[in-house]
């Protein structure tokens, strides 16, 4: 498992569009190496944003999106369509207008879909979505993902496993319900901390003065259990992206100079 990586960029905006140019380059590499590419997507306002900056980074180009396999870390468990739900957010701001290949965007479930108002079964079969796509060379039931992008919650939650609930004791099931968030919407369906830890790299992301003790926490050595953001970890990279601000309780040796 790889160590973290601290990244400070000035502000919101320029952490965004330096992430977004970061994407392109690391999911040309992919498929340039394998044919394809693998991304985890995450709702969130920091997430979100990257993906409108992707849509206009200049060499947005060079991506092949009908090769590129897309997956969520997290979402509300909404009707479909719904403005809150991390999926309508992600196409507004990036997949409507790129050609992905519809079979290689891989949703979870809504509340109005196949498993009704289910999040349990919705669940499960976001596993077998997850079992059915890895490969052999993957050594299990969750995709060996190129890139996990996570946000990082105020108190510490990363997708929708949030600070001292059951999914962050999680260690069988790569795919989880979610009850009684302490954010709104309250019923989520979410990726366990050892599914992202099976991804090549993980990405946090986070921007603002309000995430800043939990950015600091997670860097300085909470327990998952307390700080859930702190056990999200790539195999090959772990890289916290951050502005200044979110950055600004992180322990001085841990930052290198803004980028
Ligand atoms: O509810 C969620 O929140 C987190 C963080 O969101 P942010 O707006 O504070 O950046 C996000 O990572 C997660 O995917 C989402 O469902």
């Amino acid at each position: 498992m790889s160590k973290p990586q601290v990244i400070v960029h000035a502000t919101g905006e320029l952490l965004a569009a330096a992430v977004a140019a970061r994407l392109v380059t690391r999911l040309v590499d992919a498929q340039a190496a394998r044919g394809s590419a693998s991304l985890v997507l995450t709702g969130g306002r920091t997430g979100i944003a990257v993906l409108e900056q992707l849509r206009t980074a200049p060499a947005m180009g060079a991506v092949d999106w009908s090769r590129v396999d897309l997956y969520w870390g997290d979402e509300r468990f909404l009707p479909t369509g719904h403005p809150d739900r991390n999926e309508t957010q992600a196409r507004e701001a990036l997949l409507d207008h790129v050609a992905v290949d519809p079979g290689r965007v891989r949703v979870m479930a809504a509340s109005d879909g196949e498993f009704g108002d289910d999040p349990e079964a919705a669940a499960a079969d976001y596993a077998r979505v997850l079992a059915d796509a890895a490969r052999p060379e993957d050594h299990g039931s969750v995709p060996s993902f190129d890139v996990c992008l996570l946000g990082v919650g105020e108190e510490g939650h990363t997708a929708s496993v949030f600070p001292a609930s059951p999914a962050v004791y999680e260690t069988e099931r790569s795919v989880v319900a979610v009850r009684n968030c302490p954010k709104p919407p309250p019923t989520r369906v979410s990726l366990t901390l050892p599914a992202i830890r099976r991804s090549a790299e993980v990405w946090l992301m986070t921007t603002g003065e309000s995430k800043a003790a939990a950015v600091a926490m997670a860097l300085g050595g909470a327990g998952e259990v307390q700080i859930p953001a702190a056990g999200a970890r790539g195999q090959r990279r772990t890289l916290w992206l951050l502005d200044r601000a979110a950055a600004a309780k992180v322990p001085k040796t841990l930052v290198p100079p803004l980028a």
